[in-house]
């Protein structure tokens, strides 16, 4: 699968060990940034990232932040991008079965770096449910057309 990732200053050393995990899976990974400890403003990556998977460049997104709280709000803000915080294995499957998010969110301040690659293999293994939640997608769909 061909993935875009994205840390701010709190998620650098996550991106890296989750990037390495991703690559030896198999997958195509695109390092949006950010690479060091100085502080930036995760809106502007997340905007980055989000772009790929809208545009198809990349069928998914991995965001890093603190808490991926910011982060979770940006990426909803743009068109076409279901996000979900991926704070535990069970938030991760219900996140792809329920929500079919096209980004996964995490918080290097919250899980470990053994939790992420946990989270990120349930987030990209679980199938889709469809049924009554696609039916609630699309409401999603509609509202985001409405407003
Ligand atoms: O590290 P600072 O700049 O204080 O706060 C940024 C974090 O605040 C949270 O919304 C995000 O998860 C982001 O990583």
């Amino acid at each position: 699968m061909r993935i875009a990732i994205a840390a701010d200053h709190n998620g650098v050393p996550m991106k890296k060990y989750l990037t390495e995990w991703l690559v030896s899976q198999g997958h195509e990974v695109d390092d949006r940034g950010t690479h060091d400890v100085e502080v930036v403003d995760y809106p502007l990556l997340c905007a980055d990232v989000c772009a790929e998977v809208v545009g198809g460049t990349a069928e998914r997104a991995i965001v890093i932040g603190g808490t991926g709280g910011g982060e979770a709000i940006a990426c909803n803000k743009v068109r076409g991008i279901r996000a979900g915080l991926g704070h535990s294995v069970f938030l991760a499957e219900i996140s792809a079965a329920h929500n079919k998010t096209n980004v996964l969110v995490l918080g290097a301040k919250v899980i470990s770096d053994q939790d992420a690659v946990e989270i990120t293999k349930t987030w990209l293994t679980t199938p889709f449910k469809g049924d009554r939640h696609q039916t609630r997608l699309d409401q999603i769909a509609a509202m985001e057309a409405g407003f």
